[in-house]
Order: C-alpha cells, then sequence, then structure tokens
C-alpha cells in the first residue's frame, strides 16, 4: 500500500509540510506555466499546482494527464483561500499510473448514457455520496438492531413459492426442478422468531415487476425484521425508532453529503417517534377529499399516496387496510373481518411506501384458508403452515425498502440512483 495521506487531511495547518496523494484527475488547467490539476480520491478533493521553475519534469508530465487518470502526486502543503479547499500542494512530483485520454462521461451525458456505463458513472463524487449514505444508514440500522437485541440471519435467496403474489416472480431452473429468486425473506424469518425472538435480514429481494415508476427495481436492498409475541402496535413502535434512529444518525454522520442533494432538512429531522397515523378510511377520505377518484377497497398506487404525503412533514404510519389488497399471511382483524393487521410506513415529500409490515396470522386453520382465498396450494406451503402446528405465537414483521429510504432522504428522482448497479425490466447490464 502506497505510503500516502488523503484530501482530506491536507489542512491549512499543514503549511511547509510534505505530502504524498493518490487518487484521480478530477479537474485541470492550465494558466502560464502553471498547471492545477485538482485531485479526487474517497474523501473529497485538493488542488494540486505544477510550476514550470519549480519542477519542469512534473510540469511537463501534468500537462499529459488527462481528466480521470489515476496519478500519484508529491509536493508542500501551502494555505491558500483561493484553492478549492482552502489549501493547495505545491506539487513537484507526479506520477501517472494510468493516463486517460478521453473519458467518455462529459457534463451533457444523458441519465440513460450514464447508466449505461454506470461501472464508470461510480468515478463520480456525487454517486459516490449516495453510497456514502446508503453504507451510514445501514452502520445506524445495525447499531440500533444490535443495542436492542435483534440478531441478524442470513436466510435463502433460491426458493420454492412466492410471498408477494406469484405474477412478480423470477423463475429459474434448479436442476430438474424449479426455483424461484427471494421476494421477501419473511417466511423464513418466521422459522427464525422460534430459536431467536427477534432476528432481521439485509437481502436482495427480486420483483419481475413491469412497474416503470420511480420507485420500483426488479431487485432492491431488503431489511426486514420478524419478532415473536410482537402485535402490530409492537412491531410500529419497533419502524419508528429504527427509521428514525437511521436517518438521525446519517445526519449527524453524513450531513455534508445529505446537503450536497437537499438544503432543507426539515421532514428528516421531523423523523423522530411517534410518527404520524392514519387509517386506511381515513386517508381514502383525504383522497377524496382532495378530488382523487378512489373507492374504499382500492389499493393506493404512487399517485395516490404522493397526493396523501402532501398532508404530512414527517414519515407517517397508514394502518388498516382491506384484506382484498393485501398478502395472504397477514391477520384478519379480530375487530374488523374486511381488514388486516396491516400498516405501511409512506415517506413525505411525494416518496409514499418505504415499510410494508404486518401482524402475521398465527392460527393455521384461519392460515389455510385465506392462502386457498388467494387461489394458492397449501401443499406449496407446507413448512411455512407446520409454524402454526408447533408452538405458533402472536407474531409480527416488516419490510423496508432501503433504495426508497435513501431516495426519499436525498431526494433523489428515481430509486435507481441509490443502487450501485442498477436493475429494472430495462436494464440488466452493466
Ligand atoms: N418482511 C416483510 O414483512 C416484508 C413483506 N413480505 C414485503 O415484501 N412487503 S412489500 O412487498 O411491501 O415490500 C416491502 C418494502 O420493500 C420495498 N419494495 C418492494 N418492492 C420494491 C421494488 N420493486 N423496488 C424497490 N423497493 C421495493 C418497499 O419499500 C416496500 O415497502
Ligand atoms: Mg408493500
Amino acid at each position: 500500500m502506497i505510503d500516502k495521506i488523503y484530501c482530506v487531511d491536507v489542512q491549512p495547518d499543514m503549511e511547509g509540510k510534505r505530502v504524498k496523494l493518490a487518487g484521480w484527475v478530477y479537474r485541470k488547467r492550465e494558466v502560464g506555466k502553471k498547471v492545477f490539476i485538482v485531485l479526487r480520491d474517497s474523501t473529497g478533493i485538493v488542488q494540486a499546482i505544477f510550476k514550470k521553475e519549480l519542477s519542469e519534469g512534473a510540469y511537463e508530465m501534468a500537462k499529459k494527464a488527462g481528466i480521470e487518470s489515476s496519478v500519484i502526486i508529491e509536493g508542500t502543503v501551502k494555505a491558500d483561500p483561493r484553492a478549492p479547499t482552502g489549501v493547495e500542494i505545491q506539487a513537484d512530483r507526479i506520477e501517472i499510473v494510468q493516463n486517460v485520454d478521453f473519458f467518455p462521461i462529459t457534463k451533457d451525458a444523458s441519465e440513460e448514457f450514464l447508466l449505461d456505463v454506470r461501472h464508470l458513472h461510480l468515478h463520480s463524487p456525487k454517486v459516490a455520496a449516495i453510497m456514502k449514505v446508503k453504507a451510514t444508514m445501514m452502520q445506524a440500522a445495525r447499531e440500533w438492531l444490535l443495542q436492542d437485541g435483534w440478531y441478524e440471519v442470513f436466510p435463502p435467496i433460491l426458493v420454492t413459492g412466492a410471498v408477494e403474489g406469484g405474477a412478480t416472480l423470477f423463475k429459474l431452473k434448479y436442476f430438474d426442478r424449479t426455483a424461484y429468486l427471494s421476494q421477501s425473506a419473511q417466511l423464513y424469518l418466521e422459522a427464525a422468531i422460534f430459536g431467536l425472538e427477534k432476528v432481521w435480514s439485509l437481502t436482495p429481494s427480486f420483483r419481475a415487476e413491469k412497474s416503470r415508476t420511480r420507485r420500483h427495481l426488479t431487485e432492491f436492498w431488503h431489511l426486514e425484521l420478524e419478532a415473536a409475541w410482537m402485535d402490530l402496535q409492537d412491531i410500529m413502535k419497533v419502524e419508528e425508532e429504527l427509521v428514525s434512529y437511521m436517518v438521525q444518525r446519517t445526519l449527524e454522520l453524513r450531513r455534508s453529503e445529505v446537503e450536497t442533494f437537499r438544503k432543507d432538512l426539515t421532514t428528516l429531522k421531523n423523523a423522530v417517534p411517534p410518527f404520524p397515523r392514519v387509517s386506511y378510511d381515513e386517508a381514502i377520505d383525504i383522497l377524496q377529499s382532495k378530488g382523487v377518484e378512489i373507492e374504499w377497497g382500492e389499493d393506493m398506487g404512487a399517485d395516490e399516496e404522493r397526493i396523501l404525503t402532501q398532508e404530512f412533514e414527517a414519515p407517517f404510519f397508514v394502518y388498516g387496510y382491506p384484506k382484498g389488497i393485501k398478502a395472504f399471511y397477514m391477520k384478519e382483524d379480530p375487530e374488523d373481518p374486511r381488514k388486516v393487521l396491516a400498516a405501511d410506513m409512506l415517506a413525505p415529500e411525494g416518496y409514499g411506501e418505504i415499510i410494508g409490515g404486518s401482524q402475521r396470522e398465527d392460527d393455521y386453520n384461519k392460515l389455510v384458508q385465506r392462502i386457498l382465498e388467494e387461489g394458492m396450494k397449501p401443499e406449496d406451503y407446507e413448512w411455512y403452515l407446520d409454524l402454526r402446528k408447533y408452538g405458533s405465537v402472536p407474531h409480527s414483521g416488516f419490510g423496508l425498502g432501503l433504495e426508497r429510504l435513501v431516495a426519499w432522504v436525498l431526494k433523489l428522482d428515481h430509486v435507481r440512483w441509490a443502487t450501485l448497479f442498477p436493475r429494472t425490466p430495462s436494464r440488466l447490464y452493466p
């Protein structure tokens, strides 16, 4: 490993110190007999100035370095308020590790082109900032889950059945059998609670959704929790405490990155428990009062949720959905058999659903009935039904779409920017 420091380490109080840095040529300009190179690394940027009178060899080499060339630079630190970071390096040595004559991404690159060359787009400091925020959100989630006594488990991705409807399964050949890519780890987490009680997993989930909306991917990162003995109210409290901690901790550790994407942090700061709660019935009333044509019993799509979120300045819950629009595993509301004990968490500012959760049906016969009602075969869920035969307990859980949370926090215009290599119906490469 090169004995170097990072751009962020170069500070004005290091005046006169000799330093070595490695990175990529982010910006470059020539003025008279000087070359200014703004070097980029994973921590930020710093300007290096190459003066012909100081080192002709380095000056001539610096002139050759193209944008995004990988370079190693040495020189002396000098405080200079005119430099982008208030300090620069009076460089007397540059090694071009690999020169780039023409970097294909230019200022006028289209979004589709950026996705076509996503492997090169990852050079971008803005993309790196998104990935740092995403990583910090998961660091925060792990911190919270550990201190609150949750066990991480590692469920299978190759599965034999649907959790969220057969229409969005990706099928694959598994030797002489058929397998599917997991839509959700939920059913396996439900099995894990009998030994561990409170479990969580972060897995890729797959949905063969043809929806071409700004919030759908065909592969997304899914943070899921499941807990024995918890009812819907209990799990909603877990959701709001977890999301609040993830958001506030990210503001604490990554505020400069967040502010790169949004100046108004109000809704993020408002993300503290208790989050507002509205019933599905109230949500329908709100939408109808705003002229939306929606009837009780219908699902809210992205457009309806966008309108509903205008009523809130923080993440909020919608609870008490009609049974007909929700999944087979959700427990019927004992007080209203038309409904299930389900709640979604919606992000404000038009982002909508970021979490789907519910209390699960823990009665064997009722679950068999729900499976049949949904046109599914109980024999396909034999192992899952066993969970209701051997010490069944009330239990609840939820799934958080990590890209959707990041998209809201950074106000991204599409979830695809929140993932390293987005997968959508039209994009499988690179
Ligand atoms: N353990 C559970 O209870 C999870 C449950 N089985 C489940 O999968 N619910 S969900 O379908 O609403 O998906 C959960 C969340 O997963 C995200 N999600 C769901 N589908 C997508 C797509 N296609 N793209 C991106 N993100 C997606 C979104 O934030 C949803 O709220
Ligand atoms: Mg959902």
